[in-house]
């Protein structure tokens, strides 16, 4: 029997390659990074949503009554792993306004390159939510894995990863302990180096998002 394996895309768009290049950019600055980044992930949740269910509704326009689509009112919640998914959440909201925000804080040790969880707070109704976890980097994917348990221990079963740039070692890494959530990223970046960054990357992104460093 074949196992299922989580689905991963690249999401490619020129826009989003165009853009993403400004934020590898080690001379752009925070401002620059953060309105970017942003856009990025509008763009990709505007990739990713066209699946979303639709139905029915009858509307008046000016010139008569008529029967048309509205989106069948499918609950989302943007889960960002701290600090540096708060960099996604606007692009993700100027799209879906209407979405629930739920945090999860994590760092990771820079020896062990393991995340160590400090905060969760969710949308009491998360069970019963579609998800789109964000984080611009997926390296180890030590950090999307504990989210994704979090999640699950909390009654989520429907979620999806969106990624900047994900490294191949954190794609295999998730499909492996979470083969039912699909991973959405703007670039396969080469590799991970010996301290846990993507290469080529963009470098820290919380670091990058808030000027720290
Ligand atoms: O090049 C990188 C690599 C990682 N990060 C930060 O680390 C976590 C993800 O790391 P995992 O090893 O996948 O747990 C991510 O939240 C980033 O904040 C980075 O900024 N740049
Ligand atoms: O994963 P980290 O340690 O880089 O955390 P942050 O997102 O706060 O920079
Ligand atoms: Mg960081």
């Amino acid at each position: 029997m074949a196992l299922k394996v989580g689905k991963f895309t690249v999401l490619n768009h020129p826009l989003i390659q165009h853009k993403l290049t400004i934020i590898r950019n080690k001379n752009t600055g925070t401002k620059v990074f953060r309105e970017v980044a942003n856009e990025i992930a509008e763009l990709m949740v505007y990739e990713i949503t066209r699946d979303l269910p639709l139905e029915d509704v009858v509307v008046n326009t000016p010139m008569g009554k008529t029967t048309q689509k509205t989106l069948s009112g499918k609950k989302l919640a943007v889960i960002p792993i701290l600090r540096a998914g708060l960099g996604m959440v606007d692009g993700v909201l100027e799209l879906i306004p209407a979405a629930k925000v739920g945090h999860i804080g994590m760092y990771r040790d820079e020896k062990t390159l393991k995340p160590h969880e400090y905060f969760v707070k969710m949308p009491t109704d998360i069970d019963q939510r579609n998800l789109f976890i964000v984080d611009p980097m997926l390296a180890t994917g030590g950090s999307a894995i504990m989210a994704i348990d979090a999640l699950k221990k909390r009654g989520a079963s429907n979620m999806r990863l969106v990624v900047l740039v994900a490294a191949p070692e954190g794609v295999r890494a998730v499909q492996e302990a979470h083969p039912d959530v699909d991973i959405y990223a703007a670039a396969l970046d080469e590799k991970l180096n010996e301290d846990g960054y993507i290469i080529p990357g963009l470098g820290d992104a919380g670091d990058r998002l808030f000027g720290t460093k």
